[in-house]
C-alpha cells in the first residue's frame, strides 16, 4: 500500500503494525529512498560482477592478489584512529534483534554487542521493524520487557553496540522505490542510521556497523560512498561511522588491504567470519573436480586454508592499525549434561586462546554463558591492554597457494551426510518460522553454518570425489532417500518450524543441477 504520508515514489507492501510508524516515518523512508536512488544501479552492477567472476571461476580461473591494486598493498598507510568506544573489543556477543536477546546481550558483560539483521535473523517484516524498534529503545535506555515471570531492563554497564545490516545480495521486498525493491542492506542501515546516529554520538559512542559477505574491495567502496552520503545528509562529520568488515568470502581474502583502504576513514577493522568463509570456498570452487572438502566437522580453524586465512587477516589488520576480531565457535552451553558442557567450554577456551595468542584483539561468542570464558582467555594474553594492535605479525607469510590449500578431503561419512541433511532441514524450517539462529545438536546454527551443510550435500552429489568412506558414491537418489528419515528425526525433537516445506526446498536445492547462490534467496520469496 502507499500510505498517505509516504514520500513520492515510495510504496510499503506490508502491514503497519502498532508502533511501526515510529520507524517508518516519512523522513526515514525518504532517506532510504535517497540511498536507493543513489546506489541501486551500482549494487546491481556489483552483483552482476559477482556472477561474471563466478562464471570465470567455474571455467577454471584461480583467484590471486590483484595486479591493479599492488600499490595499495605495498603502500604505507593506516586506517583513521579508532574512537574510544571501539578500542576494547576483547569479547563481542552477537545475536538476533529479538527484544529479550537484545537486553541480555547488552547486559552480558561483553565489551561489544553485534545486533544481527543478517546470519542470525529471518528477515521477515516483523523481525526487521521490531528489531529497529528494539534498538531504538535500547539506545535511549527505555527498553524493558516482562516475560515468563521475569523482567528485563538494561544494567548500568552495557556493551558497545554494532549493527550488522543484510548483505548486498538481499532485497527488502516490502519497500518499493520507483517500483523497485530496495536493497536489504540500505533498508537496515538507512533506518538504523537515520534514527540513531545522532543519539549514539550524543551518548559518547557512534553509528557502528559490521558489513557482511562482501566479495571485493569495490563492494567496500560502495559502502564507503553510502557512508559519505549518509553523513552529509544528516550533517554529521565524515568518519563518524565506523565499520568492521567480515572477511567471509574466499575472494575477499585476496583483497583485505584493499577493503581496509577503501573504508580507511570509516574502518574499525576486519573479522574472520569463518562459517561463511567455508561456505564461500565451497561455492566458488563447486565445479572444480579437484576440490571437495571432508565432513563439515573436520573443517576447523586449524586446517591449512583456514589457518592461512586467519593469519593473513591478523597480519593485514595490524599492519594497518586496525583491529583483528576473531569469529565464532559454534559451541554453546549444554544444559543438563555437565560433562558435555565442560567439553564445550573447553572448546570455547581453546578457540579464544588460539586467537588471543596469535594476536587477535577480540573474538565473537554466541551466548551470554560464554562471555566470561572467552574474556578470561583474552585477558590472559592482553592483561589490562584494550587490544594488541601493536603486535604486528611480520613473521606471517601467506600466499595465494596457502589460501587455496583446501584440505582435508576425507573422511566424508554417512554420519556427516546425514548430519548435513538433518541440520539443513531443521534450520530451513526454523528460518521459515521466523528464527534465524537455532540450537541444533548442541551447536549454534545460523544462515552461514546451514549454508555449509546444504552446499556440501550439493557438491558431494556433483563431484567425483563425493564418495563416502564405505565406498558409496553420494547421489541425488541417496540424498532423496535420506531426507524423509532425517525429516522424521527433526520433527521428533518437538522443535518449532515449517519442516515439510523445508525438506522440499532442501531437496530441490541439494539435488538440482543448478547451484543456488544463497539459501536465503529462495527462502525469502516464501515469506509473506
Ligand atoms: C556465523 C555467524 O554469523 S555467527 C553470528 C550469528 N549467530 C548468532 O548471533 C547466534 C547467537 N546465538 C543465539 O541465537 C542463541 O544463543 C542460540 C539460538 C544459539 C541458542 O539460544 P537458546 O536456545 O535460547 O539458548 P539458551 O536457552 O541457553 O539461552 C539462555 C538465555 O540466554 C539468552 N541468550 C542466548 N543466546 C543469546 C545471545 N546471543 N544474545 C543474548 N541473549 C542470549 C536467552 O535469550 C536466554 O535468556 P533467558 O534466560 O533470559 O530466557
Ligand atoms: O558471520 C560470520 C560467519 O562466520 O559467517
Ligand atoms: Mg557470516
Amino acid at each position: 500500500m502507499t500510505t498517505p504520508s509516504a514520500p513520492q515514489g515510495v510504496t510499503l507492501n506490508a502491514p503497519l503494525q502498532p508502533g511501526f510508524d515510529r520507524i517508518l516515518t516519512p523522513d526515514a523512508l525518504a532517506f532510504v529512498a535517497q540511498l536507493h536512488r543513489a546506489f541501486e544501479p551500482r549494487r546491481q552492477a556489483l552483483l552482476a560482477a559477482r556472477a561474471a567472476r563466478t562464471a570465470r571461476l567455474d571455467a577454471g580461473e584461480k583467484p590471486d592478489f590483484l595486479a591493479e591494486t599492488r600499490a595499495v598493498r605495498e603502500g604505507d598507510w593506516k586506517i583513521a584512529p579508532l574512537p574510544q568506544a571501539l578500542q576494547r573489543r576483547r569479547v563481542e556477543i552477537t545475536g538476533p534483534v529479538d527484544r529479550k536477546m537484545i537486553i541480555n546481550a547488552f547486559n552480558s558483560g561483553a565489551d561489544s554487542y553485534m545486533a544481527d539483521f543478517e546470519d542470525a535473523n529471518t528477515p521477515n517484516w516483523a523481525n526487521q521493524i521490531e528489531g529497529q524498534i528494539n534498538l531504538f529503545d535500547a539506545i535511549r535506555r527505555t527498553i524493558h520487557l516482562a516475560q515468563n515471570g521475569k523482567t528485563y531492563a538494561l544494567g548500568d554497564t552495557i556493551a558497545t553496540l554494532q549493527v550488522r545490516p543484510r548483505g548486498w545480495h538481499l532485497d527488502e521486498k516490502h519497500l518499493l522505490v520507483d517500483g523497485q525493491r530496495v536493497s536489504g542492506s540500505l533498508f537496515d542501515f538507512g533506518l538504523f542510521f537515520f534514527h540513531n546516529a545522532r543519539e549514539l554520538i550524543a551518548r559518547g559512542a557512534g553509528p557502528y556497523f559490521y558489513l557482511p559477505k562482501m566479495e571485493s574491495h569495490l563492494e567496500a567502496r560502495l559502502w564507503n560512498e553510502v557512508f559519505v552520503l549518509a553523513q552529509n545528509t544528516l550533517g554529521l562529520p565524515q568518519g563518524s561511522i565506523k565499520a568492521t568488515v567480515l572477511v567471509e568470502t574466499i575472494l575477499a581474502a585476496f583483497e583485505m588491504d584493499e577493503i581496509l583502504f577503501e573504508l580507511r576513514e570509516h574502518s574499525a577493522g576486519l573479522n574472520a567470519g569463518r562459517w561463511d568463509y567455508i561456505f564461500s570456498a565451497i561455492k566458488k570452487f563447486k565445479v572444480d573436480h579437484d576440490f571437495c572438502l571432508a565432513d563439515r566437522s573436520q573443517i576447523t580453524m586449524t586446517v591449512p586454508f583456514m589457518r592461512a586465512y586467519a593469519l593473513l587477516l591478523l597480519k593485514t589488520c595490524h599492519k594497518r592499525g586496525a583491529p583483528a576480531i576473531g569469529g565464532m565457535s559454534a559451541l554453546i552451553p549444554i544444559k543438563n549434561d555437565a560433562e558435555k558442557n565442560a567439553k564445550a567450554m573447553e572448546g570455547i577456551r581453546m578457540d579464544k586462546r588460539r586467537d588471543a595468542t596469535d594476536g587477535y584483539d577480540g573474538g565473537w561468542v554466541a551466548h551470554p554463558g560464554l562471555v566470561s570464558v572467552a574474556m578470561e582467555e583474552f585477558v590472559a594474553v592482553l592483561g589490562d591492554a584494550p587490544n594488541q594492535i601493536g603486535k604486528t605479525r611480520d613473521d606471517v607469510n601467506v600466499g595465494a597457494a596457502d589460501l587455496l590449500d583446501f584440505r582435508p578431503e576425507a573422511p566424508i561419512t554417512e554420519a556427516g551426510l546425514r548430519n548435513n541433511i538433518n541440520v539443513g532441514v531443521h534450520y530451513l524450517g526454523a528460518w521459515l518460522a521466523g528464527s534465524g539462529a537455532v540450537p541444533i545438536h548442541n551447536l549454534m546454527e545460523d544462515a552461514a553454518t546451514a549454508e555449509i551443510s546444504r552446499s556440501q550435500v550439493w557438491q558431494w552429489i556433483q563431484s567425483p570425489k563425493g564418495v563416502l568412506s564405505d565406498g558409496r558414491k553420494v547421489t541425488a537418489d541417496l540424498v532423496r532417500a535420506i531426507i524423509p528419515e532425517e525429516l522424521a528425526k527433526v520433527k521428533a525433537t518437538g522443535a518449532t518450524g515449517q519442516f515439510d516445506k523445508a525438506a522440499q526446498i532442501f531437496e530441490q536445492m541439494a539435488t538440482s543441477a543448478q547451484f543456488t547462490d544463497f539459501l536465503t534467496l529462495p527462502l525469502y520469496e516464501e515469506l509473506s
